[in-house]
């Protein structure tokens, strides 16, 4: 099983991962990890903090000579911001200074129903962990995943379908070309047209001291048949990946395959309907079994079905605004207008790559669960077993 924790403050020195459950004999280098840092940093939108960072991890434990060793990685992410908030977010009494707290809470961030949770008075103690800074530490824990399935042929891709209600179309084009288009979009989407307005927007949006949000879509390509189970409710696939990409900051709607436009049309346009071939295991397919649609998003009772997983997850618009919103002091209780220093405007393309991440890492706690192996060579001969299996079903 991986399961992995993270900590750290956004203005603290570093942000910290513990992953767990991998595998001996798993190639995995910094660089690597700091190509998707590096993406996660993007995106046309962002704020100032993005301008002082340089988000580099450093693997501290686990990995020797580029290969993990089967005990747990820890991955560090260091806050370049930190030289400007030693004192101010120090771990020692002497520093205290209640001069400085902030006691504005912001409608539609943690700041006030975690002051009340926490039985704080100044909001910064809430706000520095609910902050989106904590994504770069996972998805370096992504990066880890996404290096794993990469070894059994699985790829993991995220990028923006919509943005503030403009909607990108995809092209009819190969992965690989897709994933072209999305790479060099500043927008992270494949629909060049649509990306030239949603620039637009979100240059309207700064202007107006508004904020923006959007969909993100994760497609999975190369899963086996099988990962994930519909015999208990929380090794459902399709809930564990909804539960993670609901997990990411601001995310307020989830859906797989179809989603929610399944629930708007008959059963006749909406299940996939099933053929079998066996020249297709003779041409190399996992199974001969194939459907022609694929609305169900490579899910079905929780279990992959083969096809290509489509998960897409809506975000909400960044809730620090430079156009002030009525607010309260949580000490005086006076009403203010919020005001802001630095926000980002737009972080759905970034968002896209944290969405790719934690897709990445439940899928491949999905495939060691059913798997297993201590080391890499252990889950490559089981995998094949499997898929032997398959293709004599
Ligand atoms: C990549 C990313 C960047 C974000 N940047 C900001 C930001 O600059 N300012 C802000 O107020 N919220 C930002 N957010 C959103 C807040 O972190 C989020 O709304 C907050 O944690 C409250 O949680 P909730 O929206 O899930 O209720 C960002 C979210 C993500 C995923
Ligand atoms: C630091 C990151 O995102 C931050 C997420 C965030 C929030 O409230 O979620 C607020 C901003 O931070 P700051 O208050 O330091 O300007 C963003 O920059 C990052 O993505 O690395």
């Amino acid at each position: 099983m991986l399961r992995y924790l993270t900590a750290g403050e956004s203005h603290g020195p570093q942000l910290t991962a513990i992953v767990e459950g991998l595998p001996s004999g798993l190639k995995l280098t910094e660089s690597e990890i700091n190509q998707h840092l590096a993406r996660r940093q993007g995106g046309y939108g962002r704020g100032g903090r993005m301008l002082i960072e340089t988000d580099k991890a450093r693997i501290l434990s686990g990995v020797r000579w580029g290969e993990t060793l089967g005990s747990p990685v820890t991955l560090v992410v260091e806050n370049s911001d930190w030289v400007n908030w030693e004192k101010r977010m120090s771990p020692f009494e002497e520093h205290r200074d209640p001069s400085i707290a902030v006691t504005r809470a912001r409608p539609g961030h943690a700041d006030l129903p975690g002051s009340l949770k926490y039985q704080h008075r100044d909001v910064r103690n809430i706000l520095e962990r609910s902050s989106a800074r904590e994504t770069a530490v996972r998805v370096a824990v992504g990066a880890v995943a996404k290096s794993y399935l990469n070894r059994f042929g699985i790829s993991v891709t995220g990028c923006v379908v919509e943005l503030c209600g403009i909607v990108a179309t995809r092209p009819e084009v190969s992965l690989k070309e897709l994933q072209h288009l999305i790479a060099v979009s500043p927008l992270y989407t494949y629909d060049t047209e649509a990306e030239t307005r949603m620039i637009e927007v979100i240059d309207q949006a700064r202007a107006k001291g508004d904020s923006l949000g959007g969909i993100v879509e994760v497609r999975v390509t190369g899963a086996p048949v099988g990962l994930g189970s519909h015999v208990q409710w929380d090794r459902r696939l399709d809930a564990r990946l909804a539960a993670a990409v609901m997990s990411i900051q601001a995310f307020k709607g989830v859906e797989v395959g179809l989603g929610f436009e399944a629930a708007r049309k008959p059963g006749s346009q909406v299940h996939d309907e099933l053929f079998f071939d066996p020249q297709r295991v003779l041409r190399g397919d996992q199974t001969g079994f194939y459907r022609t649609t694929n609305n169900a998003g490579g899910l079905e009772g929780g279990i992959t079905n083969g096809e290509e997983i489509v998960v897409r997850g809506a975000m909400k618009p960044i809730p620090t605004l430079y156009t002030p919103l009525q607010s309260v002091d949580i000490v005086t209780k006076e009403p203010f207008e919020a005001t802001v220093e630095r926000s980002d405007v737009c972080a759905v393309p970034a968002a896209s790559v944290v969405a790719e991440a934690v897709v990445a890492i439940e899928v491949a706690n999905a495939f060691m669960e059913k798997f297993g192996g201590d080391s890499i060579a252990e889950t490559a001969r089981n995998y094949a077993g499997y898929i032997e299996y398959l293709r004599e079903f």
